[in-house]
């Protein structure tokens, strides 16, 4: 038995803005916080780490929220937990009077994920495992039960869903081995934020081209002329064959986007990311009908829950479903999003962009290529360098590839040093 006891938890914020690293159109001076979790129990030295990712003002309110949902977790039983993890997750987003102010979005839900990811950090150190191995190891029932289909039957059933996994589990063993070679490849994204000058820019993807990225995503949508410009730099420098990508974060109206990006099409971008609302299903479809050949379209990191990705999937909205590890809630409703994304032969490109981002999804894209996708083609994470110094077992990226990691855990646990160094103690 393992008794959650306790849960502590920090607001962290870190001061990103002052250098402008995570700017982008919507989002001009980003402050990468995290509402942080640590699960206590009564097994001496195991705990629990998760957090939900913010951009600053606004953490405090994650934080209340973990601790209006802490009665929920403690005095649980892992092994309660484990046995049924659909049961479990069904648990923790449908308190009757909690789920007032989500359900299933908002503060509430990213909340949940930090409670939920910090849940599965525990179950890995107890199994000795890395998240994704973890999963990796579990047969198509075992995977099927970590889900709940709340709202997904019309897109897959369980039984449907059992029947894929097992298709697709077969040739695993050697996927295995193959990603302890090679990595999972990634793009990275901060060579490109707004905020940064056109030198700044050059520079930077002239770095990363030298370290081996074929994948660069820059920031676009706040003037027009200046996306012209940036992109002639970026495709200059990454020359025709490697993939730029693109990403307005919301900014634009639907036909808007459309023009904006008829003028951008030149750079030849491999996709555009979040063109508009992270709601509007059916302006994604037009965006990506305007676009078919010219350049795909994703979206996902403000993509609130497994419903709205099951419509942008059933609906033909996207090219690429970008799941983030802590806008969805934790690693099983995620796992319900690569579930969807298999069945319709989606591309899952995680969203990284933010502090422990990095860390999470690396396990989650490595699951989908062992156990959902069965294949890395057309895929890539997203890598951005800051902050890893922070966490006690960081993401390692070879050759553009995120390694698969060792250690037991979802790689999300903080240095104490830095938990107590970060923590906002107000303005
Ligand atoms: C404010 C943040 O840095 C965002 O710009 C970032 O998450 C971004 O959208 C990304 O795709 O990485
Ligand atoms: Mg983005």
């Amino acid at each position: 038995m393992t008794i959650i006891q306790s849960i502590e938890v920090f607001d962290l914020r870190f001061p990103t803005s002052t250098n402008l690293d995570g700017s982008d159109a919507m989002n001009p001076d980003p402050d990468y916080s995290a509402a942080y979790a640590v699960l206590h129990t009564d097994s001496p030295g195991l705990q629990g780490h998760g957090l939900t990712f913010t951009i600053g003002r606004g953490n405090e309110i994650c934080c209340a929220a973990i601790r209006a949902m802490e009665h929920l977790l403690i005095g649980k039983d892992l092994a309660w937990i484990t046995e049924d993890m659909g049961r479990f997750w069904r648990h923790m987003t449908s308190d009757s009077q909690l789920r007032w102010i989500g359900p299933d979005k908002g503060a509430i839900h990213l909340a949940s994920a930090a409670l939920i990811n910090a849940v599965w950090d525990l179950w890995a150190k107890a199994e000795g495992k890395p998240v994704w191995r973890l999963v990796a190891d579990m047969t198509p029932e075992e995977i099927v039960k970590l889900i709940d289909f709340r709202y997904i039957t019309d897109c897959i059933t369980p039984d449907e869903a059992l029947q894929l996994l097992t298709e697709r589990a077969v040739g695993k063993k050697d996927r295995l081995a193959e990603l302890e070679r090679n990595g999972y490849p990634c793009y990275t994204t901060s060579a490109g934020w707004l905020g940064y000058g056109d030198e700044k820019l050059r520079r930077l993807t002239a770095e990363a081209v030298e370290a081996g990225f074929s994948h660069v995503k820059l920031k676009v949508g706040r003037d027009l002329q200046d996306d012209i410009r940036r992109l002639r730099i970026a495709r200059e420098v990454l020359g025709p064959d490697r993939h730029l990508m693109i990403d307005a974060n919301q900014v634009w109206e639907v036909d808007q986007a459309v023009a904006w990006l008829d003028q951008l099409a030149f750079a030849r971008p491999w996709f555009i990311e979040e063109p508009t609302s992270p709601d509007d299903i059916a302006g994604h479809r037009k965006i990506r009908e305007a676009m078919q050949g010219r350049m795909q379209v994703a979206t996902g990191e403000m993509c609130q829950n497994r419903i709205m990705f099951k419509q942008l999937i059933m609906e033909s909205a996207i090219d690429i479903v970008q799941i983030d590890a802590c806008r969805l809630g934790g690693v099983n409703e995620v796992l319900a999003v690569m579930l969807m994304a298999a069945k319709y032969k989606l591309k899952v490109c995680p969203h990284a962009g933010g502090v422990g981002l990095c860390e999470y999804v690396q396990h989650l894209s490595m699951i989908d290529y062992l156990c959902f996708a069965a294949t890395k083609e057309g895929r890539v994470i997203e890598y951005v360098d800051h902050l890893h110094e922070h966490f006690v077992d960081p993401c390692e990226i070879r050759d553009a590839a995120y390694m698969p990691p060792t250690q037991p855990g979802y790689s999300i646990e903080m240095k104490r040093d830095s938990l107590e160094r970060y923590q906002f103690r107000g303005l």
